[in-house]
């Protein structure tokens, strides 16, 4: 079903490090304009799991937990005030209990789904290397991968896969057909 952004509902933009979650949340917020918003997973992140992950480590599901409840307090702050409001969060999301925590708080407040950006290692690696300016390093991606549980769309029926082996303006179109925005 297509909704508008004036029903409200919220898109979790999902994946490892460097398959484009920031990049592509902030485009599909802008491109929606009035009404919806984009939040980043990362602005949630203690200053010591920064640093952990600055220097090539994962995260655990212990460092991993408090960062979710944060994550779900914003939201729930956000969605109580409007939940008309459409939100794009890019989070990494990498396993189904992390994504089951989002996705019930999110559904106290309205419809979610999460969309997954899948790309090969090397296409990742490579715009992971050429990224400037941020924490996380390419030789991390390898931890994210190992830990990555690629939702299956028929258990997770609220996921939608595609491509970033794309141009980002590609990436935008096809990923507003599969979330029918
Ligand atoms: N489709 C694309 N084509 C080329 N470069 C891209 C594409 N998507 C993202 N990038 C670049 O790849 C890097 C990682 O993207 P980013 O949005 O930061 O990913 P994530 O938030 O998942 O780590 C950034 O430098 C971004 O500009
Ligand atoms: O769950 C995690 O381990 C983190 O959320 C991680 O997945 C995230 O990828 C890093 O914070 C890097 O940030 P980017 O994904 O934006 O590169």
């Amino acid at each position: 079903m297509t909704k508008t952004t004036s029903e409200g509902q919220s898109v979790i933009v999902m994946g490892v490090s460097g398959s484009g979650k920031s990049t592509i949340a902030k485009r599909l917020a802008d491109e929606l304009g009035e009404g919806a918003i984009y939040l980043d997973a990362d602005d949630y992140h203690s200053e010591e799991h920064k640093k952990k992950m600055a220097s090539g480590h994962s995260l655990t599901d212990e460092d991993r937990l408090p960062w979710l409840q944060k994550l779900v307090k914003v939201l729930d702050s956000h969605l109580e005030r409007d939940p008309s409001q459409t939100v794009f969060l890019a989070c990494s999301s990498l396993k189904k209990w992390y994504r089951d925590i989002l996705r019930e708080a999110i559904l106290q407040h309205h419809p979610v789904r999460f969309l997954y950006l899948d790309g090969s290692r090397d296409l990742l690696y490579s715009r992971l290397s050429s990224r400037q300016g941020h924490y996380f390093q390419a030789s991390g991606l390898d931890g994210q991968l190992e830990q990555l549980e690629k939702p299956d769309p028929a258990v997770e029926t609220d996921c939608v896969s595609i491509s970033v082996d794309a141009p980002i303006k590609e990436i935008i179109e096809n990923a507003r057909k599969a979330l029918g925005i």
